[in-house]
């Protein structure tokens, strides 16, 4: 008894050491050498230059690959170096470093190898003989995709927008860098749809071999579409953070022909973003500049040569006004709607905008959304946005804000239905918009901040600058 007693006291004394120390660490090492030490491998060596002393593009594309790795995180030593942007730190192997790769299950060692005497450096691979035959390529291959993603997502982002066509210009796209905060995660809208899009996104992504195999253009289209303020141009930016692809904002006013347009999208480059904001707007007008064959070529993408993956995107605010052709599948692949805000959405907006989680002021405004009231995300985030020093004030607001849209659609019904009677003209016959007409427009305004009111003037000459009292009271 007394032995059973110092056995299971020893024993349990020895796992504490061997999962406190590096103890299990060394015996798995020692492990590993004489389990290496029983087989034959092969070894290929990838050096920094050429015969002709230039630089070996496989050495400089594995080097980034070996660096990315999580076990370079995890060895005995590596060297910390300033990456490309300021606040980046990136890992780089020592000189006659070992990092083990694991790759179809097969073990992979790389040896960071420097000359002594010429200083060249080499990178050798070691595998086992018989793993060889089954991964040698898929491995190599593996390699070149997992760097394309790198330099991919260290890309700097641009914003193309076409330019008037003028014959002494070079080209008739303009670029500044893209710096739009807009995330995915910063987009208010339904999880699952949010979701959905953005492993629709990524399947896009690596689809190249399917679409060829189809014959098909490497291409997808989306449609957002859904009143204005909804974030279709948000969601858009948030696209290309995602994915780091530039963005090539399509001016249709300023596309003098069909061909023109062919142009511009020859003039376009793989990995990026087509976009054309209120598509509605121009296939409502009687233009002929583009004539609608040469936008639906353009959506088609029959023009695009060589290395597509290209995303086409177009917003528009109404889709029963769109020719249906417009919109048939293949030329639109995925439509997004982007709705007025409800109960869940405002929660959203409470919570990023004012750090509310609750509030007991929500019942409220829940049962008034419950009676149609709907405004934009934009106009709720605006009101929270000039209302962020006082979160009750900003649901008060909030609360004014879609008792007053409520009232004003209950007096479009209204004049709609005295209209039919022949009696008064509605709104949009009057000009004004549905929402806002003029008289709530005015106390719309006063809550967004909007609004100065000066004295001495009557209420027709209104200043619609933010005044700068609001500002700087609001700034905190
Ligand atoms: N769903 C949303 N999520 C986050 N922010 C939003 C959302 N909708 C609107 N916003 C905010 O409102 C502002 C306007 O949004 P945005 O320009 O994306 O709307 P839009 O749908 O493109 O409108 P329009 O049809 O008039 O072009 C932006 O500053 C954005 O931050
Ligand atoms: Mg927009």
């Amino acid at each position: 008894m007394f032995w059973y007693l110092i056995a299971i006291i020893a024993s349990g004394l020895f796992l504490k050491i061997l999962l406190k120390t590096s103890l299990l660490q060394i015996v798995k090492k020692w492990w590993r050498f004489l389990e290496d030490g029983c087989y034959v491998y092969q070894f290929y060596r990838v050096p920094q230059f050429n015969h002709n002393m230039q630089e070996n593009q496989l050495y400089r594309k594995i080097c980034t690959y070996l660096n990315s790795l999580p076990c370079v995180e995890d060895s005995d030593f590596t060297n910390l170096i300033s990456g490309d942007k300021s606040n980046e730190i990136s890992l780089v192997l020592d000189s006659n470093q070992i990092v083990v790769d694991k790759f179809l299950s097969a073990r992979v060692f790389w040896i960071n190898e420097k000359d002594e005497f010429t200083g060249l450096k080499s990178l050798v691979m070691k595998i086992r003989k018989k793993d060889k035959r089954r991964i040698l390529q898929p491995y190599l291959q593996y390699i070149h995709s997992v760097f394309d993603e790198i330099e991919q997502r260290k890309k700097e982002v641009r914003l193309f927008v076409n330019v008037d066509n003028e014959p002494q210009r070079n080209g008739r796209w303009r670029s500044v860098p893209f710096t739009h905060p807009a995330t995915f995660d910063t987009v208010v809208m339904d999880t699952d749809l949010k979701n959905k899009v953005k492993s629709d996104l990524e399947s896009f992504q690596k689809s190249k071999q399917y679409y060829h195999r189809l014959g098909k253009v490497w291409k997808r289209s989306y449609l957002l579409y859904g009143p204005s303020g909804t974030g279709k141009s948000t969601f858009i930016a948030g696209i290309a953070n995602l994915l780091n692809y530039d963005v090539y904002d399509v001016d249709l006013s300023k596309v003098t022909d069909d061909s023109d347009l062919k142009m511009l999208l020859l003039q376009t480059t793989t990995k990026s973003l087509i976009v054309i904001e209120d598509l509605d707007s121009y296939l409502g007008t009687k233009s002929t500049s583009p004539s609608l064959s040469g936008i639906l070529n353009f959506m088609d993408g029959i023009f695009s040569c060589c290395g597509e993956e290209r995303i086409m995107i177009y917003t528009i605010n109404n889709k029963d006004q769109i020719d249906p052709t417009v919109l048939r599948p293949g030329r639109i692949d995925v439509h997004i709607h982007f709705p007025l805000c409800n109960f869940n959405s405002f929660k959203i907006l409470a919570n990023s905008h004012l750090g509310l989680k609750d509030h007991k002021l929500f019942p409220q405004v829940e049962e008034i959304f419950q009676t149609g009231a709907a405004l934009s995300p934009a106009e709720i985030g605006e009101i929270m946005i000039s209302n962020r020093s006082s979160p009750t004030r900003a649901l008060k607001t909030v609360i004014s804000a879609l008792q007053i849209n409520t009232e004003s659609r209950a007096a479009t019904r209204h004049a709609r239905r005295l209209s039919e009677s022949g009696s008064v003209r509605t709104a949009e016959e009057t000009g004004d918009s549905g929402i806002f007409c003029k008289e709530n427009l005015r106390e719309f305004k006063k809550l967004y901040g909007l609004l100065r009111v000066r004295s001495c003037r009557k209420d027709s000459s209104y200043d619609f600058e933010a005044s700068d009292k609001d500002n700087s009271r609001h700034d905190n």
